[in-house]
């Protein structure tokens, strides 16, 4: 008689899984390869920016005080006692009715307090000497770049975990960090198994296919910001499979398999599982599709045994593996993103398990909404690739009518989420 297995809940197999995470390792690497890396630390203003006062047109430094009477029927002169561009400096002080002829960036002379631009300016010459004339008061302050207005010195800007985006890749660059502190990604193991599998170039046969799981696995650890160790296909022959698995745990920090977790006659990781002496954490969830979704731990790394159904590794990946990965990359929200969406669409289909509909969400008129990307059963492919979320229907429904709201998991979000369920 066949072992009944006994479903849990989603939350309880993700808790069972977190408690087994590890923590993220951080490496030093070149800022030129750090875009798309996850900083492992707090990312720390090293100096004011910016670290002096400067102008932020084109014009003339002044004292604001000179300015005081003039109108547009009194015009008032300033002398010109010099002339800086962006990464020149002044050693004049600005004297009474004297003025610094400065251009964007450049560093503000001693003494002005405010910058007159070009365009509301005359300018005349006279005995070899430069004038300019204004015919409006400027306040202090008006048109300075003041030290420190766009981030202090010892502030925290970018929370560790964080994804360097093209904004943090300039953050790093101003302050210096020609090297950056990148969490190290986290070498997930990938074995597909079954005998069924043809290579990508293999032709069609009767009663084979070729194996789709490995790339969109390995696609799906890269978007989760791991390392693909890809040890290739195995056929459904136990002494194979386990010499194999035993021997490619050694050299990952985590190791996903697809395929062979169900209860059929080939379905050996079970029995590999027992072989091994791995603690298995769960082989039942729960949830469609992806419920002999099975994980278990050996000597502190996990194995993510997802299913063979393509449909259902997917699930099976971004629910329970993505969240290790991203913990491994310092975040502290490593799970996907939940958000509340409107269903564009009915959904007839009963749920007696809670249900994971791959989907596509849009926006239409300011709300966001949902709509399944393609047939919903756990062994087809095509509903895939218009998969930008999940639609979470729950369980013990009869289906859902367009106009109602669901939960999605965000596929493509870099926010994430601290606990979804
Ligand atoms: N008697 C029962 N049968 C099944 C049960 C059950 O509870 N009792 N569960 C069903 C569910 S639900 C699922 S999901 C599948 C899971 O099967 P396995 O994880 O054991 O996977 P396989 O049997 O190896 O393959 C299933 C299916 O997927 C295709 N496959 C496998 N690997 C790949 C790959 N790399 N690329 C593309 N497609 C792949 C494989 O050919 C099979 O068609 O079990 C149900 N059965
Ligand atoms: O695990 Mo199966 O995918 O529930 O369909
Ligand atoms: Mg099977």
């Amino acid at each position: 008689m066949l072992e009944m297995r006994k479903p849990i809940s989603i939350g309880e197999a993700v808790q069972r899984i977190m408690d087994w995470k590890r923590t993220g390792q951080t490496e030093r690497i070149s800022i030129n390869d750090s875009y798309g890396r996850f900083l492992s630390e707090d990312l720390i203003a090293t100096s004011d920016v910016p670290h002096f006062t400067r102008a932020p047109y084109d014009g003339f430094a002044v004292r604001s005080i000179d300015s005081q009477e003039a109108g547009l029927n009194n015009p008032v002169e300033f002398e010109v006692i010099d002339h800086i561009g962006a990464g020149q400096t002044t050693s004049k002080v600005l004297g009474e009715k004297q003025a610094v002829r400065i251009m964007t960036g450049a560093m503000m002379p001693e003494g002005a307090d405010a910058v007159m631009m070009l365009e509301l300016v005359k300018t005349s010459e006279r005995d070899g000497k430069n004038y300019m004339t204004i015919k409006r008061k400027i306040k202090k302050g008006e048109n300075v770049s003041f030290r420190a207005e766009d981030a202090k010195q010892g502030e925290v800007l970018v929370k560790k975990g964080t994804l360097i985006n093209p904004g943090i890749q300039a953050m790093l660059a101003t302050f210096g960090y020609g090297e950056v502190p990148v969490a190290k990604k986290p070498i997930v193991g990938l074995y597909a198994t079954g005998t069924e599998l043809l290579d990508v170039n293999d032709p069609l046969v009767p009663g084979k296919i070729r194996n789709s799981n490995s790339y969109m696995i390995a696609a799906q650890i890269e978007r989760a910001g791991g390392e693909v160790n890809y040890f290739g296909t195995l056929p459904d022959d136990f002494d194979t499979c386990f010499d194999a698995i035993r021997n490619a745990l050694a050299k990952v920090d985590m190791l996903v398999t697809t395929g062979g977790v169900s209860v059929g006659d080939f379905d050996y990781l079970p029995a590999i599982y027992e072989k091994l002496g791995a603690e298995v954490l769960f082989n039942k969830v729960a949830m469609r599709p992806g419920s002999v979704t099975t994980v278990a731990q050996f000597e502190g790394k996990l194995l993510f045994g997802l299913s063979g159904n393509p449909s259902a590794c997917y699930v099976g990946f971004e629910l329970f593996t993505r969240p290790v990965i991203r913990t491994m990359l310092c975040s502290n929200k490593p799970h996907l993103r939940k958000e509340r969406a409107v269903l564009d669409t009915d959904f007839p289909k009963a749920n007696p398990f809670a249900r994971f509909v791959r989907s596509t969400t849009f926006f239409q008129d300011g709300r966001l909404m949902a709509t399944p990307s393609g047939l919903d059963k756990s062994n087809i492919v095509m509903s895939l690739a218009g998969a930008n979320s999940l639609m979470i229907l729950p369980g013990g429904t009869r289906g859902f009518e367009a106009g109602r709201e669901v939960d999605v998991l965000l596929l493509e979000d870099q926010e994430g989420s601290e606990w979804p369920w």
